[in-house]
């Protein structure tokens, strides 16, 4: 399968924080999410993907391409959709636009103009007067004109409402109606991810924890319940972020098929979803003296 994105042992020395010999792909034809706690090193990682900001080492391929030697082809190639606005506030969304558009040779204007339809809008009204999710519809127009084969997006349903999310979501799954194209976007809402993600890059403190499939990891983790007197110094060691309370136990495994092994029929053993498998490893590093990535 051929990689979209791939990212070889980068990484980046801020001051207070760093991103630790990250390497994950990102799969042709597919979606993926890339989900982590605030200040896990979504944006940082997207950025030195977009060669926004420099890695300290590593290597980054765009379509089987350095990304920084080539940066004007990859370019071409790539939708970014980001929080932060980066068109000019006075102008109109047409005059934006035009701006845009001569900076792509593959640009389709009839193509935009039917995005900008299906999605409303308002041509003539200035960016500043958008809202987010405006802002947001008028870049994935401006991605799908110039064909993009890779949409990257930092956080795109952030700050919508559901009705508007679910529509970008559809958005997104009509894209990937052509295999040729690629999602690669960081999002906290996991609902979003259940959705319309084939593959989750999970990524905490600046380490990448796991890249799997959604259904892999929707299999391999599970939630268990039991008894607190089960829990001792070796049973432990098979379970992340356990919560005790008077009633018993509830912690995550990373390993569903090791359960029955470790405590026969005498637990509970409940599918996971993406937020609590997220609630649970994080909180497993807080108050866990083993390493949460020897856990997984
Ligand atoms: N230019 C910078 N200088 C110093 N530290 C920085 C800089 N940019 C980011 N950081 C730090 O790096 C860490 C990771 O930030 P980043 O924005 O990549 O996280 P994130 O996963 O996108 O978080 P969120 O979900 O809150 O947007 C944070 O602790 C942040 O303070």
């Amino acid at each position: 399968m051929e990689n979209t994105i791939k990212l070889e042992n980068v990484s980046k020395q801020y001051k207070q924080f760093s991103l630790n010999n990250i390497s994950f792909p990102v799969k042709k034809g597919f979606v993926t999410g890339f989900i982590g706690p605030n200040g896990a090193g979504k944006t940082s990682t997207i950025k030195m993907i977009m060669n926004l900001i420099h890695m300290d080492t590593g290597r980054i391929e765009l379509f089987g391409l350095d990304h920084k030697e080539n940066e004007r082809a990859v370019k071409e190639r790539i939708g970014f959709v980001y929080a932060e606005n980066h068109f000019y506030d006075h102008l109109t969304i047409d005059k934006m636009k035009k701006i845009i558009a001569a900076f792509y040779k593959d640009w389709d204007d009839a193509l935009f103009y039917e995005t900008a339809r299906q999605f409303d809008l308002p041509l003539k009204r200035k960016i500043k007067q958008l809202s987010s999710g405006m802002k947001m519809k008028f870049s994935l127009a401006i991605a799908l004109a110039h064909h993009a084969d890779l949409i990257i997006m930092d956080e795109p349903t952030s700050g919508l409402d559901p009705v508007f999310r679910s529509e970008i979501l559809n958005v997104f799954s009509d894209i990937m109606q052509d295999e040729e194209k690629t999602i690669f976007f960081s999002t906290h809402i996991t609902s979003d991810l259940e959705q319309i993600a084939d593959y989750i890059t999970f990524i905490d403190e600046g380490n990448i924890l796991f890249h799997e499939t959604k259904d892999d990891i929707l299999e391999r983790f599970a939630i268990v319940k039991g008894d607190t007197q089960l829990l001792d110094a070796d049973t432990r060691k098979h379970l992340i972020g356990i919560r005790e309370t008077d009633f018993g136990f509830e912690a995550l495994t990373a390993n569903r098929a090791e359960i029955a092994k470790v405590f026969g029929q005498e637990v509970l053993v409940e599918p996971a979803n993406l937020e609590q498998i997220m609630v649970f490893i994080v909180r497993g590093e807080q108050h866990n003296s083993i390493s949460r990535r020897e856990t997984l």
